[in-house]
């Protein structure tokens, strides 16, 4: 509809017979007019509906038109505001301009000046309706902490901005390093519980006996060590956000009493015997394909329907286009900055590598790269010889899958089939090289003795990682290119397999 043919004004002056000539010099210009003599009736209109247009006198009998101008501006900004003045309150009509009027009129102003204005100001208001709705339709190469402008990420933008501000549970799946947790934070930051606590929790790198309490809290003398009452997730996190980073690690029997918290939002501390109720919104997070698990039975399946309840898909980075691009730029000047380096672009052939390689660490895996690129190098263009040899190799998608049985356990995570895992030997092979080449072959000689479990060399690998980093697990890993759950989830195996190998 044509804003400038039909549209809403309030009127506020105080004289009768004044205000029964604007509204007439109004109507007769194709608005529909409410007159109003006092500040708060306008006041009290404006709560009950928002004009298109508002044309405010500034001395009113009960308050001045720039209080309610001021009203205005903070609570109604949409709406346009021509201020009425007499001649000897023109300066406060200058600064109501200022403040954000539109415009001013003299009194006395004939029908023809006010049309003017008018025309002028819903003109205007409609200009700035037509850019915020094109800039609303543009691609955001940034939202929320991601990076991205490709149609996938502008998917997922989209949902986060339409369930940011209920309360039904949110679910992220991704492969590791897509942005799981900047998806969470985003959900939280986007919506009417920013000014509420973010509390993320790691189901993966909390030790098994001490999830329930890291979730539900303590009471004192609840277990060895619980010297005093503690506080847990679902307590601090009342009134804002609970996010449950790798949820599918989570043990079974605690899968229950987490079902019964989400269903009733009521808990019992470990030890305790009171229950405690908060109001708390539940986003979850994996890097497995959840009904799989369910399917496994290693996910009960009415806790996948409670917290399965709006899906957010991260894609991988190999489907994301130009963002890697847009990614790799973003990053180089963040570490230049940082590393104090002078990094002003990426040649094309670097370009073209980076687009075409496959990516099975994700965003995480490009910051990496492009960390050790700006460490290692000087100059000002990245080159082709600057990446690392496994991208530049010829064959990048075979190199990519090689890599990944390194990057994580896979088993039963989400990758695309181009990365289905593939065992390293595997990897080798079909990367065009024969296993012979680079591992001296299994000759009747060799002695059982001389293989190492595979388990055990990737403990070795991670240990000495950790060692060189000083205990640092996260730089670790950063490292190593896979996350620090992973790690912690590894640990986790490897002191199950000590153990049974040890009974
Ligand atoms: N689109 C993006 N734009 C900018 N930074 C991103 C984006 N996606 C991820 N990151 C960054 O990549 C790193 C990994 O992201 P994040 O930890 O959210 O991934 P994840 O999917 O939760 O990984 P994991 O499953 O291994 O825990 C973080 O430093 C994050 O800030």
């Amino acid at each position: 509809m044509d804003i400038t043919s039909s549209f809403t004004a309030l009127l506020v002056e105080d004289s009768m017979s004044l205000g029964a000539l604007y509204t007439e010099y109004l109507r007769a210009d194709g608005a529909r007019v409410t007159h109003v003599n006092h500040g708060e009736d306008a006041l009290n209109e404006l709560k009950r509906w928002q004009p298109d247009l508002l044309v405010l006198d500034i001395q009113l009998p009960d308050m001045s038109g720039m209080d309610i101008l001021e009203t205005v501006q903070q609570q109604y900004p949409d709406i346009t505001v021509i201020m009425i003045t007499a001649h000897g309150t023109i300066d406060i009509a200058v600064d109501a301009m200022r403040s954000g009027a539109f415009d001013f009129l003299v009194k006395p102003f004939d029908a023809k000046r006010l049309s003017i204005t008018v025309r002028n100001a819903l003109k205007q208001r409609q200009l700035v309706n037509l850019v915020a709705k094109y800039e609303s339709s543009l691609p955001k190469p940034h939202y929320m902490g991601f990076v991205g402008e490709s149609l996938a990420m502008q998917t997922v933008y989209k949902t986060i901005d339409c369930v940011a501000n209920s309360k039904a549970s949110a679910f992220i799946i991704g492969e590791s390093g897509t942005g799981k947790e900047v998806c969470a934070h985003a959900i939280h930051n986007a919506g009417n519980r920013h000014d509420g606590p973010f509390v993320a929790l790691n189901c993966a790198s909390i030790p098994k006996d001490l999830i329930e309490s890291e979730i539900f809290g303590h009471t004192k003398g609840a277990f060895t060590g619980a010297i005093a009452n503690r506080d847990g997730a679902a307590t601090r996190a009342h009134n804002g956000t609970l996010f449950l980073d790798e949820i599918c690690e989570m043990d079974l029997e605690l899968q229950s009493k987490l079902l019964r918290f989400i269903q009733t939002g009521v808990f019992q501390r470990v030890g305790g015997t009171k229950e405690e109720k908060v109001d708390v919104r539940f986003v979850s997070a994996t890097n497995r394909m959840p009904w799989d698990e369910v399917k496994a039975g290693r996910f009960r399946e009415d806790l996948f329907y409670r917290l399965h309840v709006i899906p957010i898909e991260l894609p991988p980075l190999r489907m994301r286009g130009k963002d890697i691009l847009l990614l790799a730029s973003n990053l180089l000047k963040e570490y230049n900055k940082e590393e104090g380096k002078r990094f002003k672009g990426i040649s094309c052939d670097a370009k073209q590598c980076l687009k075409s390689y496959q990516w099975p660490g994700n965003v995480r895996q490009l910051q990496n790269v492009i960390r050790q690129i700006v460490v290692l190098n000087d100059g000002e263009l990245v080159e082709l010889d600057m990446l690392p040899i496994q991208m530049t190799a010829t064959s990048e998608t075979t190199l990519a899958k090689v890599s990944e049985p390194v990057q994580q356990d896979q088993s039963v995570s989400i990758a695309a089939s181009n990365s289905a895992p593939v065992s390293f030997l595997e990897g080798i092979e079909s990367a065009g090289f024969s296993a012979d080449e680079h591992f001296p072959a299994v000759t009747p000689e060799a002695k059982s003795d001389d293989i190492v479990p595979l388990w055990l060399t990737e403990k070795q690998t991670i240990e000495n990682a950790i060692a060189l980093c000083k205990g640092n697990v996260p730089k670790a890993a950063a490292l190593l290119d896979i996350s620090a759950s992973t790690i912690y989830r590894k640990r986790q195996t490897w002191e199950e397999l000590e153990n049974s190998l040890s009974h």
